[in-house]
């Protein structure tokens, strides 16, 4: 099982694909991992070398003490890239991976030639939002509380209805607090609106249009701050489309890994 130790957190990470490919990288969203991805890496084309992590205080990685900064969850990805040797890659970033993207964007250019901003904003939610969830994830229950509103927000009410939410809401259940708790925080300390208004490189923000965390609305109105930036709507699909629409969300990747000629690219 791979992991990057850095002084600070160790990362869990898997390197799939063509080693010698031009990379991709996933970056997952709050209270999920390594597998929001599952069903998506078997639907991109040959000839890719696909990077996914848990971040800090998710699945296999380490869970420092909370809270965590934007700046720390952005390291983070910085220092795993470095140490994969991984440069000029589509970073796709979703729901707080959209922030990670955005800001590693502006922080390392050689790092990311294009973006996914999926399911995402320059800004999400509101600190109120925020400390009313970093106060309920600690306490009895509270991970399930979360887990509830989450599934409520994230999938499409016929999806909950017929119980396919049912292991994301386990999972989430189940997920460490602390880790959850510290992302929260690094999440409501973010406003990406400045720094994400001067990145000139080629953008694709994806949105679900059952979205109650990420509305449709707020994934354009931030790939909008991106001149020339492309914007599609997946219907009948909510918060995380890799998990409920996956032929359609790889499609629309596949379509933007063409159109930016990712794959006739000279690998690093
Ligand atoms: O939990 C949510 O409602 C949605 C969310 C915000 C940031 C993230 O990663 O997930």
């Amino acid at each position: 099982m791979p992991f990057a130790e850095f002084d600070d957190v160790t990362i869990h990470y898997l390197d799939e694909g063509t080693a010698t490919g031009p990379a991709l990288v996933l970056a997952h969203a709050l209270g999920t991992g390594t597998h929001l991805w599952d069903n998506i890496v078997p639907l991109l084309p040959p000839g890719l070398r696909v990077v996914r992590y848990d971040a800090r205080g998710h699945g296999q990685s380490s869970t420092p003490p909370a809270p965590y900064t934007m700046g720390a969850l952005i390291r983070d990805a910085e220092r795993l890239m470095d140490h994969l040797g991984l440069r000029d890659t589509i970073f796709v970033g979703l729901s707080v991976g959209g922030m990670v993207a955005q800001g590693l964007a502006v922080k390392r250019p050689d790092l990311v030639r294009a973006l996914v901003l999926s399911n995402t904003g320059a800004k999400i939610g509101t600190p109120e939002i925020w400390a009313e969830r970093i106060a309920t994830a600690p306490r009895p229950g509270g991970m399930e509380e979360l887990a509830h509103g989450s599934c409520e927000r994230w999938f499409p009410g016929a999806y909950v209805k017929a119980g396919q939410h049912q292991p994301w809401y386990e999972h989430l259940c189940a997920h460490d607090p602390e880790g959850y708790a510290g992302c929260a925080a690094a999440i409501s300390g973010t406003d990406f609106y400045t720094p994400t208004s001067g990145l000139r490189i080629p953008t694709l923000g994806i949105a679900g249009a059952e979205d109650g965390s990420t509305p449709p609305d707020l994934v354009r109105e931030t790939v909008d701050l991106i001149p020339g930036s492309q914007f599609r709507l997946l219907r009948g699909t909510g918060h995380v489309p890799p998990v409920d629409a996956p032929a359609d969300y790889a499609a629309c990747l596949v379509d933007f890994i063409d159109a930016t000629g990712h794959l006739r690219a000279t690998p690093p």
